[in-house]
């Protein structure tokens, strides 16, 4: 289960972590802004892609990403997660504003070393609930505990969230992040992926395939 620990709403964002103000991101699809926030309980080093102003009051066009250093980085297409946050920054750079917080919970949050375990798992035959299971961990151990201050440090009041897991909206509800909408994803099916994104949409609720839910934007 996803957790949804929660924080103190009380406490001021500095009790939770420390801000780094932003510094400028050119990318292929527009020049960001790329703020950092060190989350004291963990020390986690999370960041935010901003883009526009995103502190209008209006929606905002937003990816809660979670860290996936083979997807995101190395080109793994074992995944969808390279395709997502591409589709994600390009769309929010379409769209002139928008925000992506790029969460360091890698692995749904069993880490890096225990996620390659776990791929190792799977070229076994396990599935990627199961491998998790395997290794004495529940399927999904992610916390969004940071996401609402990161947002309320960024003056984001209510979101449009792109994202293919309705877990997820409904993990960030319940930590009180006012989520208007649920745009889907572009995922990018692949012959070295299409067995992950069947256990995602039947063991995990992902909704994408054969329900018109996959994205249609380009
Ligand atoms: N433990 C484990 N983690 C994985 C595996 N494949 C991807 N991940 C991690 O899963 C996270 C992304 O979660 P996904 O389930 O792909 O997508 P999501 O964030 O729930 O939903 P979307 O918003 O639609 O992307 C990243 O942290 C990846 O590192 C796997 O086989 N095992
Ligand atoms: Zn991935």
């Amino acid at each position: 289960m996803q957790s949804t620990k929660n924080v103190d709403h009380a406490s001021s964002s500095d009790d939770i972590f420390d801000y780094v103000p932003p510094c400028k991101l050119p990318t292929k699809w527009g020049t960001f802004s790329l703020h950092a926030f060190v989350e004291h309980s963990t020390g986690k080093e999370h960041l935010a892609l901003t883009f526009g102003d995103i502190a209008n009051g209006d929606p905002v066009l937003a990816r809660v990403h979670s860290e996936c250093l083979t997807g995101d980085a190395l080109f793994s297409q074992r995944c969808d997660c390279g395709a997502q946050l591409e589709s994600a920054l390009e769309r929010i750079a379409a769209e002139g504003r928008g925000v992506l917080l790029y969460l360091r919970q890698e692995g749904r949050g069993i880490g890096l070393v225990n996620k390659i375990r776990a791929y190792v798992l799977q070229d076994a035959g396990a599935d990627t609930v199961l491998a998790n299971q395997q290794l004495g961990f529940e399927a999904d151990l992610r916390d969004y505990s940071i996401t609402r201050p990161m947002l309320q440090h960024l003056n984001v009041s209510s979101v449009r969230l792109m994202t293919n897991n309705p877990r997820k909206v409904d993990a960030l509800t319940t930590l009180g992040v006012n989520v208007t909408e649920r745009l889907s994803l572009r995922v990018n099916r692949n012959p070295f992926n299409e067995h992950y994104l069947d256990t995602k949409k039947d063991k995990l609720g992902h909704l994408f395939g054969a329900n018109g839910e996959q994205d249609d934007w380009v």
